[in-house]
């Protein structure tokens, strides 16, 4: 495949395809895994505040539910696309398979910039997908969850609205709720929690100590603002920091408890009193640094600037952001890449969590959360490090041969091959 394309999905599949070569499994196991068993699209139409009917188009894919239902986000993007849906619940069969809970991929978008919507708008239009996909979904089927530009209070719409659809009390299906509308403390927290305890246990690994070390941010939102604060919390600084606004550079550390005020009132972190400088937002990848987050959307690193990539650890909190050309440079210069579908797991290991307490009608502490969280993380770091060094492959190669061998014996024992 081409770098020219791009296509996310074609991505997915050479990287599965290149973790069965690597394993040598039956042919039948990257047959079934090269395509996602169903796909819904859906137009939904919209009643405007000024009157008029707008319809979006929406997806939800599912990749692959031999371990598990179908589990993974909802993104609002103007960018979102079939192919890009598709990767994405590919990329999540094989993320829930890394950390080992009882899942499979999905996931799902609109095609819509959600800025331009009013709240109203954003409402209806939420609820309209709920009703689209509702008869895909379940509490035992398919749990979809939050992703770029949706949030807690989106899922709470999307509950209510299933609920009214179906006539059942199911607050299971969907995960990142709000904490008071049976959501799971620590979900918010738990995918910048886990990029950044994941690069802490990549950088003991060559020993980089992590007092002072630099980090390079990409993207501010839910993920990026939260890895931000736990690597401040082990003692590094968060040197460059940007959206789709603007990069954001302070040499000193960036105040990251004031840039989040500062993002949440004002939507963007350019014009923060806090930086020393301003630069184009693609500068954020190739800064000076020890370890980047890539934290926004995929094709990041690409073979355009792979070779101006000077930090040492790079821990995905983004799905899809390193192409596999530039991947294949990255490991040549020893720089170790924590692949997403390791270093962004977090998110749906506290969503299983959260389940898990709506199905229980019980919850747990954020400390309980965070631990548990904290415990599969850390093993599955482990024993993708020990198997990198056995195969002598990238840790994303690593993490896909450990993930296909979980699928690939559900699979067979099920009798699909
Ligand atoms: N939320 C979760 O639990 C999980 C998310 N992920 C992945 O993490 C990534 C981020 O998701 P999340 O934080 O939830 O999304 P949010 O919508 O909360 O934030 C996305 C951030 O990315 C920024 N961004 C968008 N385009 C660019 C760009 N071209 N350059 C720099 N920054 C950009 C946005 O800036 P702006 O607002 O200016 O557009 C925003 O700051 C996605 O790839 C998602 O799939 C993975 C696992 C779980
Ligand atoms: O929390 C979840 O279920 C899924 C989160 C997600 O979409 C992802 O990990 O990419």
């Amino acid at each position: 495949m081409s770098e020219k394309t791009l296509n996310p999905f074609e991505i997915a599949q050479q990287q599965v395809k290149t973790a069965c070569d690597k394993l040598g499994t039956d042919p039948a196991v990257y047959e079934i895994l090269k395509n996602p068993k169903r796909v819904l699209e859906v137009s939904i139409p919209v009643k405007m505040d000024d009157g008029s009917t707008k319809s979006f188009i929406g997806y939800r894919s599912q990749h692959n539910d031999a371990v598990g239902p179908f589990k993974g986000g909802i993104r609002f993007h103007h960018d979102v696309t079939r192919d890009e849906v598709k990767a994405l619940s590919t990329w999540m069969t094989f993320k829930c398979g890394v950390v080992g809970i009882p899942y499979g991929g999905g996931k799902g978008g609109i095609t819509v910039d959600p800025s331009e919507l009013s709240k109203g708008e954003l409402e209806r239009l939420s609820r309209g997908f709920a009703r689209a996909i509702a008869p895909i979904i379940g509490e035992r089927i398919d749990i979809p969850a939050p992703d770029v530009n949706t949030n807690g209070q989106i899922m709470a719409w999307f509950v209510d609205e299933y609920e009214k659809t179906t006539g059942r009390f199911e607050p299971g299906v969907f995960t990142g709720k709000p904490v008071n509308f049976y959501g799971s403390l620590g979900r918010t927290e738990a995918t910048g929690y886990g990029v950044a305890i994941m690069a802490r246990d990549a950088a003991k690994r060559i020993g980089l100590p992590l007092e002072g070390a630099t980090v390079a941010i990409q993207g501010f939102g839910n993920v990026g603002s939260y890895a931000a604060k736990y690597m401040v919390e082990m003692g590094s600084k968060i040197t460059a920091v940007s959206d789709s606004s603007a990069c954001i550079i302070n040499e000193a550390g960036l105040d990251v408890a004031a840039l989040v005020e500062y993002v949440n009132k004002n939507k963007k972190v350019k014009g923060f009193p806090g930086a020393a400088k301003e630069v184009d937002r693609n500068e954020v990848l190739t800064m000076d640094v020890d370890i980047l987050m890539p934290c926004a959307l995929e094709n990041q690193i690409t073979s355009k600037n792979v070779n101006d990539i000077k930090a040492k650890i790079v821990s995905e909190g983004a799905n899809g952001p390193t192409t596999p050309e530039a991947d294949k440079v990255l490991f040549s210069k020893g720089i170790i890449v924590i692949p997403d579908i390791l270093a962004n797991a977090g998110g749906v290991t506290v969503s299983y969590f959260e389940w898990v307490q709506n199905l229980m009608r019980y919850t747990w502490s954020f400390d309980e959360v965070q631990e548990k969280q904290e415990k599969l993380m850390v093993k599955a770091f482990d024993d993708i490090w020990a198997l990198k060094e056995e195969h002598s492959v990238d840790m994303r190669t690593a993490a896909y041969m450990m993930s296909i061998k979980r699928i690939a014996d559900a699979m067979k024992l099920r009798g699909w091959y």
